[in-house]
């Protein structure tokens, strides 16, 4: 059976990284719209309404004109914005957030594809709320730093552009005011937003989203050894998240922004220091594999019913 698909915002940063996993795959036809077009409302109603599944890569605003310009009861809307993670009627596209998540999406008709922090900052929280690790008032920490293609094609043009004024590295997000907080929040488990600090790295893709916890305070002071365990068991058998050895990471020592590459996967360690009881959780992936594209390519494969990683860069 073929699935017909629409990328509205297919030119941009993310999709283009979406149209070049989903080209070459005979199960999916794909409709385009020319240059003069993409931006045309009457040209996209038609696209957006021929289609089985659109996946939308557009600023907010436009992401939800794209929802009201779907007049029919059956097309499938993955949207990669802001605009709908915690919205009424739409699932939260981390098919590895918690048991049964991924058969809730499999049955979706509204897919709200999760942002690049909230992907690695859940990926590592989850697992611990879910086990009573973390207690769901724990005032939580997250930080860390993205590469500049996060910011869409604004911000490569800032960095890349003849004006430009790269610096190094960047903190922002200081008015604690993000707009990941409000999905961190609702999918954790926490009661309190957690205090998130995210910075800007002068490297084009990849980040490294660190939670550190100081496991000592926390209620039965769990050791390193608990928090590996609840999360290496949450991940068994995940084809695109890993989970490394308290030795691997130890003898690692560090973790770079390039870690993942170019790829869809999502690489968790958990480093610290038995003695101080402290810890240092660490996801790496790429803004636009895990952190966009592939989770977009991932739920619509779970939404079509195919192989969950087909056209994944594993
Ligand atoms: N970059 C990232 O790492 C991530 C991005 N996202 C989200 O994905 C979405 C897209 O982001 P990104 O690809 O980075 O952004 P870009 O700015 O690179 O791309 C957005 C695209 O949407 C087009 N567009 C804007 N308004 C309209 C409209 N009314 N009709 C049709 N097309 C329109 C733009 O056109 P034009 O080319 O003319 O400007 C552009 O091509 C955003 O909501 C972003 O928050 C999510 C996770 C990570
Ligand atoms: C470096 C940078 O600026 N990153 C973006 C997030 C990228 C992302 O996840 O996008 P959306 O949530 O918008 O879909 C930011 O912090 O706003």
């Amino acid at each position: 059976m073929s699935h017909t698909i629409f990328i509205d915002g297919g030119v941009g940063t993310t999709g283009i990284e979406i149209g070049d996993r989903l080209a070459g795959r005979p199960e999916l036809s794909l409709i385009t719209l020319d240059e003069k077009d993409r931006k045309d409302a009457a040209a996209r109603r038609d696209a957006l309404n021929a289609a089985d599944i659109v996946i939308l890569c557009l600023p907010d605003d436009a992401a939800r004109e794209a929802v009201a310009l779907i007049d029919n009861d059956h097309t499938r809307v993955i949207d990669a914005s802001t605009a709908h993670r915690v919205a009424d009627g739409w699932t939260y596209g981390f098919p590895e957030l918690e048991p049964g998540h991924r058969e809730k999406l499999a049955a979706s008709r509204f897919v709200a594809n999760p942002g690049c922090w909230p992907t690695g900052f859940l990926a590592l929280v989850r697992p611990l709320t879910l086990a009573g690790l973390v207690p769901a008032d724990w005032p939580v920490t997250v930080s860390g730093a993205s590469g500049y293609s996060g910011g869409g094609k604004a911000m490569i043009a800032e960095y890349e552009g003849a004006d430009g004024a790269p610096t190094a590295f960047r903190a922002y997000g200081l008015g604690l005011g993000h707009k990941h907080v409000p999905e961190m929040t609702r999918y954790s488990g926490l009661v309190h937003p957690p205090l998130f600090a995210p910075a800007v790295a002068n490297g084009y893709r990849g980040m490294v989203v660190e939670v550190p916890l100081q496991l000592r305070a926390m209620p039965g002071a769990p050791s390193l050894g608990d928090v590996h365990a609840a999360l290496a068991d949450a991940y068994a058998g995940s084809p695109l998240v890993s989970v490394a050895s308290l030795a691997e990471s130890a003898a690692m020592g560090q973790v770079q922004l390039e870690h993942v590459g170019a790829t869809d996967r999502l690489a968790l360690f958990v480093f610290g220091n038995a003695d101080s009881g402290q810890a240092r959780l660490v996801a790496a992936l790429d803004n636009l594999g895990k952190g966009a594209a592939g989770a977009a390519v991932q739920n619509l494969n779970i939404l079509a019913g195919l192989s969950e990683i087909a056209g994944l860069r594993l």
